[in-house]
């Protein structure tokens, strides 16, 4: 049984507050779009099996330590597209600041955060529910807060001190990213400033996008964001101490059991494009639980928005695989439509037979 449609303009922390909510409203069911078993199914695992990289070991002086790092991050990003970073350098502290800022952002009044909400999806910052409300079918059990940080930085004047760790956080991932991407660049066999260069990181865009996933009372038909790849190069994640990411890999849904204080990195469309498909973007959903709101903060980093994207050309023998796009047409492509599976790299991949 579920409860009739509702507005989807009220957010799912306040839809999950109604008191004695039993169902969810029918709108909010994914299990007759995605099949039977999808949501509900224990996922595979595997988690011991995902790749960690220690990234204090890709900044090694020692030669040979930072080449097999970068062996290693080259193989994660080949046969996984998913990898967690341990030994960042991140403090703790910071990380936990970041998660309890956000959860105080969650937390304001609704009309407070309705000041945020954006009209346009390249507005820099955006209050909203669901992924895109007026595309979707049936609406997905997150709420967001997506803020443009780089390379002009914004934020929410709410709560008290959110933008000055907002700030501190986003100027620290961006340089682990910096230093990943300059393994991978290598691993690509180019030299380490390459893919920086050619994609005009300096004025790359960062994006910080705060996800609420509320207590769910039939977590078993709803789902909290659906298959789906990023935009842009790579997405550093954090979470509260609440699982719900799975990762696919080798056709099988993967639980991501995150280590304490690690990053959760996610290669994106962007990377896939640059590497002319030797690195694919990776596809991954959030399920829901009963029994604890999910808090994650995903920060994706891409290239300038005004650079048109093509597969690197060391990496074009004879065959480019992927039709050149600005990276902005791309990004305002896929925030304007339904988020699905990797649909939107698809419109711009050479399909040849
Ligand atoms: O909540 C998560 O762990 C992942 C969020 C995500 O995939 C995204 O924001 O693109
Ligand atoms: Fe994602």
């Amino acid at each position: 049984m579920t409860t009739p449609i509702i507005q989807p303009s009220i957010s799912v922390k306040t839809l999950s507050e109604s008191p004695n909510l039993k169902s969810i409203p029918s709108n909010y069911v994914n299990s007759d779009i995605y099949p039977f078993d999808f949501i509900a199914s224990k996922p595979h695992d595997y988690s011991n099996s995902i790749p960690t990289v220690d990234f204090s070991l890709l900044t090694s002086i020692d030669p040979h330590q930072r080449s097999q790092a970068i062996n290693n991050l080259n193989k994660a990003c080949q046969e996984w597209g998913f990898f967690m970073v341990v030994n960042h350098g991140i403090q703790e502290s910071l990380i936990k600041k970041v998660i309890d800022g956000t959860q105080g952002f969650f937390n304001l009044r609704e009309e407070e955060k309705k000041e945020f909400e954006g009209k346009h999806v390249l507005d820099p910052i955006r209050y909203g529910t669901s992924f895109n409300t007026s595309k979707e079918k049936a609406f997905f059990w997150r709420d967001y807060l997506k803020v443009f940080v780089h390379p002009k930085f914004h934020s929410p004047s709410k709560p008290d001190r959110y933008s000055d760790i907002m700030w501190e956080y986003c100027e620290k991932v961006r340089e682990v990213t910096k230093v990943l991407l300059g393994g991978l660049s290598q691993g690509l066999g180019l030299e380490e400033c390459y893919l920086e260069k050619t994609l005009e990181m300096k004025s790359g865009f960062q994006i910080f996008i705060a996800n609420y996933y509320p207590c769910c009372p039939q977590p078993e038909l709803a789902l909290g964001m659906p298959p789906h790849s990023d935009h842009g190069l790579l997405t550093l994640i954090i979470q509260n101490q609440v699982g719900g990411l799975q990762v696919q890999h080798q056709g099988k849904w993967i639980h991501v059991n995150a280590l304490p204080n690690s990053l959760l990195v996610n290669t994106g469309d962007h990377l896939e494009i640059f590497s002319n498909g030797k690195y694919k973007s990776n596809v991954h959903k959030v399920v829901v639980n009963n029994t604890s709101p999910r808090i994650s903060v995903a920060v994706a980093h891409g290239p300038s928005l005004e650079a048109i994207v093509s597969p690197a050309s060391p990496l074009v023998q004879s065959e480019t695989n992927y039709i050149p796009m600005k990276y902005k047409d791309y990004m305002e492509m896929q925030q304007s439509n339904q988020l699905h599976q990797k649909s939107i790299l698809e419109q711009v991949k050479i399909h040849r037979n």
